[in-house]
Parts: C-alpha cells; sequence; structure tokens
C-alpha cells in the first residue's frame, strides 16, 4: 500500500469545481475523460503484461472512462472485453460508450473473468453502497489483479462514510487528484497502490499527502540553542516523558531539559528534578514546551499546564494536557501542536461530524493550533485549512510509548521556529520513516536509539 508524496487531495465537490475550471480554461469534459481513459489504458497494459483485461463499466462518468479505455486498449493490440452493469446514463459515457465497437457482455454471475479486471463501475459518484446482488458478483473475481479507476467501487470517496467496497484493489489510478477515501480508514487498504494521474487538473493542494522527509541538515552557523532548546516536562509517569526527550533530541533539538525527573535518558539531556519549571519557562532560549506524555489528568497538570501557555511558549500538548489546555486554547493565537488519538479526539472533541478530515480540520479551526488526530491514518490539520494525510503510516507504531515520541520530535521540529504545521508535518515524517528503518519488531525505545 502507498500513496504519491505530496499529492493533493480532493472532496468530491472540489473536484467538480476542479473539472469546470478546467473547462473555462478551454480544457472540454470530454478532453478530460480521454486523458483520463490513456491513463486507465496505459496502467491496465502495464499491469495485465499481455494477458487478457476486462472492464466493468457503470452508467456514469466513471464507466465513460473505461469505454475510452477498452478503445485505446483494442487499438493498441491487447485482448481486452467490456461488461456492463447499465446503460450509460450521462452523454459523456454514451460517447465513450459509442467509440467501442467491440461486444459488451452483462455483468452477471455467468461473466467469465480475466487475470486482469478493471473497476470502472462507479467512482466520486457513488451514491450508496453496492447492493448485496452485485458485491456477490464482484466476489468471484477477488483473486485477480484489479485496477480501480478513480477509486474502488463501493466506497463514499470523501471518506465520511464506513462503506467496504467489494473489491480491493492491487492498484488505483486517481484522477486529477487523490480522494479522501484513499488516504483514510476504513477504505485506504482497498485502494492497494495509489497512483496519481494528474490530467491537466489544477488541483488546490491545500489538502495533500505528506511530502517526502527531508533531512533537515543543520545550517553552517548552527550552535546548541539556534538548533532549538525544548522543555520536556515529566508527569508521575517518568518513562513517557524520558521517551519524548530523547525523541526531541533525537529529532534534531539542539538542547533538552527534561524537568522533574530525576534521571536523564541520555547524558546529553538536562534532566532537573527540583521543580524548577516556573523559572525556565522564563528562559528566552526555550523554543518550544511539551507537555502531557506521563501525566495523568489532575490538579497538577493544570496548574503546569495553565503556567505553559501563561508563558505564550509555542506547545506541544499530548493526552490529559490537551483537556487541560482546552478551555484556554482558542483564546490567543498561539503555535501549538496538539496530539489525540482516536480515543482522546473523541473526548475533546465530541461534537463534530463528517470525515477525519473534516473533524480534524474543524478541531484544528476550534481550537486554533495544529492538530495531529493520530492513527493508522494519521492527519494534520492547521486552523487555516491546510490538511496533511500521513497514510500509509507504519504498522509497527502500534505499539507503546510511540505517541511520546511523537510528542518529542514535536517539540525538537518546533523549537526551531516557523510554523506549527510544517513543524507537526516533519515531525510525522521523521516517525513513520524512523519506524520503516527499524520494522518489525519496534519498540518506542527503538525509535530514539541509534
Ligand atoms: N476527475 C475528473 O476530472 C474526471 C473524472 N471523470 C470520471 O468521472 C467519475 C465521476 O463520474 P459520475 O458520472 O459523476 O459518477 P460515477 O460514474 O462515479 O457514478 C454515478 C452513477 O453511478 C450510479 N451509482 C452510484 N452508486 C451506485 C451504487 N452503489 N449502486 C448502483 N449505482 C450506483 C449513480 O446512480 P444514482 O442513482 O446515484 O444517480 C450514477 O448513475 C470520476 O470518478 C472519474 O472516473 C471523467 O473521466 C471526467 C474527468
Ligand atoms: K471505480
Amino acid at each position: 500500500m502507498s500513496v504519491p508524496a505530496d499529492a493533493p487531495i480532493l472532496t468530491t465537490k472540489a473536484m467538480r469545481e476542479a473539472e469546470a475550471a478546467c473547462a473555462i480554461q478551454g480544457t472540454s469534459l470530454s478532453e478530460l475523460m480521454e486523458l483520463a481513459g490513456a491513463a486507465v489504458a496505459d496502467t491496465a497494459r502495464r499491469m495485465a503484461a499481455g494477458a487478457p483485461i476486462l472492464i466493468l463499466c457503470g452508467p456514469g462518468n466513471n464507466g465513460g472512462d473505461g469505454y475510452v479505455a477498452a478503445r485505446l486498449l483494442a487499438e493498441r493490440g491487447a485482448s481486452v472485453r467490456v461488461a456492463a452493469l447499465a446503460e450509460p446514463v450521462t452523454d459523456l459515457a454514451k460517447a465513450a460508450r459509442a467509440g467501442w465497437s467491440g461486444p459488451i457482455e452483462p455483468l452477471n454471475g455467468r461473466l467469465a473473468p480475466a487475470p486482469l479486471i478493471v473497476d470502472a463501475l462507479f467512482g466520486v459518484g457513488s451514491s450508496r453502497p453496492i447492493s448485496d446482488e452485485l458485491a456477490v458478483i464482484l466476489g468471484h473475481f477477488d483473486d485477480r489483479r484489479i485496477l480501480a479507476v478513480d477509486v474502488p467501487s463501493g466506497v463514499d470517496s470523501d471518506g465520511g462514510a464506513n462503506w467496504t467496497p467489494p473489491l480491493s484493489a492491487d492498484v488505483t489510478l486517481a484522477l486529477g487528484a487523490l480522494k479522501p477515501a484513499h488516504v483514510l480508514l476504513p477504505t485506504a487498504p482497498a485502494c492497494g497502490r495509489v497512483l496519481l494521474a494528474p490530467i491537466g487538473i489544477s488541483a488546490s493542494k491545500a489538502i495533500g499527502t505528506l511530502p517526502k522527509p527531508g533531512t533537515a541538515k543543520p545550517d553552517a552557523t548552527a550552535h546548541k540553542f539556534n538548533r532549538g532548546m525544548v522543555l520536556v516536562f515529566a508527569g508521575p509517569m517518568r518513562g513517557a516523558a524520558a521517551l519524548s526527550a530523547a525523541a526531541a533530541l533525537r529529532a534534531g533539538a539542539g538542547y533538552v531539559v527534561l524537568e522533574g525527573s530525576e534521571r536523564a535518558p541520555f547524558s546529553a539531556i538536562i534532566a532537573e528534578s527540583d521543580e524548577r519549571f516556573g523559572e525556565r519557562l522564563n528562559d528566552p532560549r526555550v523554543g518550544a514546551v511539551v507537555i502531557g506524555p506521563g501525566f495523568p489528568a489532575g490538579d497538577e497538570l493544570l496548574f503546569d499546564v495553565e503556567a505553559a501557555l501563561d508563558s505564550n511558549k509555542a506547545l506541544v500538548l499530548d493526552a490529559a494536557a490537551i483537556d487541560a489546555a482546552l478551555p484556554r486554547l482558542s483564546e490567543t493565537p498561539r503555535n501549538a501542536i496538539l496530539t489525540p488519538h482516536e480515543g482522546e479526539f473523541a473526548r475533546a472533541f465530541p461534537q463534530l461530524y463528517g470525515s477525519k478530515i473534516d473533524r480534524a480540520k474543524a478541531a484544528a479551526a476550534r481550537t486554533q493550533a495544529v492538530v495531529i488526530y493520530k492513527g493508522a491514518d494519521t492527519i494534520i490539520a492547521a486552523p487555516d485549512g491546510r490538511v496533511a494525510a500521513a497514510w500509509p503510516g507504519s504498522p509497527w507504531l502500534a505499539t507503546a510509548g510511540t505517541g511520546d515520541v511523537l510528542a518529542g520530535a514535536c517539540g525538537a521540529m518546533l523549537a526551531r521556529g516557523g510554523d506549527a504545521f510544517d513543524a507537526a508535518v516533519a515531525a510525522v515524517g521523521w516517525h513513520i520513516a524512523q519506524a520503516a528503518r527499524i520494522g518489525p519488531g519496534l519498540v518506542a525505545d527503538d525509535l530514539v536509539r541509534e
């Protein structure tokens, strides 16, 4: 499973607007369909490697892309058959259907499969889950190689409804832009390897996939304080904050202080057990404060979160610190990153609806902070509407302590100065890259060890 890096993600509404803008600029919808069909044909040819191809066409424009691809494949001498669920209903699909001169088989339980199945039944126009009857028919093909056109049929491309598609794709060819369903659970795994066919659509990258993680080398004039000083505040569970502190150092902070703990995980980290938190918050060199890891909810946490908020430092708020800060967060815009996992998010933002992207955006707007809504399909959202989707993260990160590591990495990226969204994106990218490097058997400590 993979998605292209730094690729735009558009909802159905945004996609329709981008298509309309294309038309105004002189590219007609039928030209777009021709480009889409050509991209499908190219990908199918590569996947089939000479073996026969069966294209399943639906009644809308997704089916239209299928008919165009069939025509182009036949013109290039490929062995291709077409089966249709219903007659085309759009003008574009009717025209594409008319361009296919071969036979059209009915899509029923007697349809013979082929080594490669192209799923062009429904795209962004899916309006309901696939019927049980059609799901049974499609189930006969699930041992074949599957190429899904735009999205696997039967997903809600905006990612709001949890419909599961009957056919999981090996490859999904996203047309014009990726869609939320490609990067959100439960549908993302069914998309397999997602490829993007730009087809000349100019798509905004306000919502996009993670960029390739860079190796930001310190510049030649770097010294430990201008690389970023991070203050990690340790609660009663010292191990969690120790992981955050170690991660901050590994992720590139120049100087890390672990406050409220007697033992530092590395000798390079200053551990101060004598409750100098208030004093440290006044240190102008501190670029970011991490609070929450290893801290159960309670008066002590509330007191420390208040002090951190009063300091106006850039903040990383994790776990119970999110709830503690919530009432004051939107008061003054600040550089802050919140790192809730599913349960913490639901507790902090119970009244939000829509896809995970919609909910993360709404939480960021409400708190005026960057929200890293963690999970296998992590979403990073900024108050100004920017969103980065981190699918596929690493399954090895689903283990205790990795959230503490991420909070520390956020601290390191934030302490350098600059934009909290960019810092959060860099931290999530770093976290996933570390996990990929380690792989099987990962424990959180490995992420901060060499
Ligand atoms: N992105 C682009 O620039 C381009 C995209 N193209 C392709 O067009 C599709 C979107 O096409 P659209 O016609 O809007 O919709 P679909 O083809 O996805 O599906 C709509 C029809 O399917 C019926 N439908 C929907 N869900 C079901 C279902 N579960 N069971 C049965 N039938 C279903 C729907 O019927 P309604 O009753 O809901 O009206 C419609 O008949 C996009 O994904 C791209 O593949 C073009 O190539 C142009 C460029
Ligand atoms: K499809």
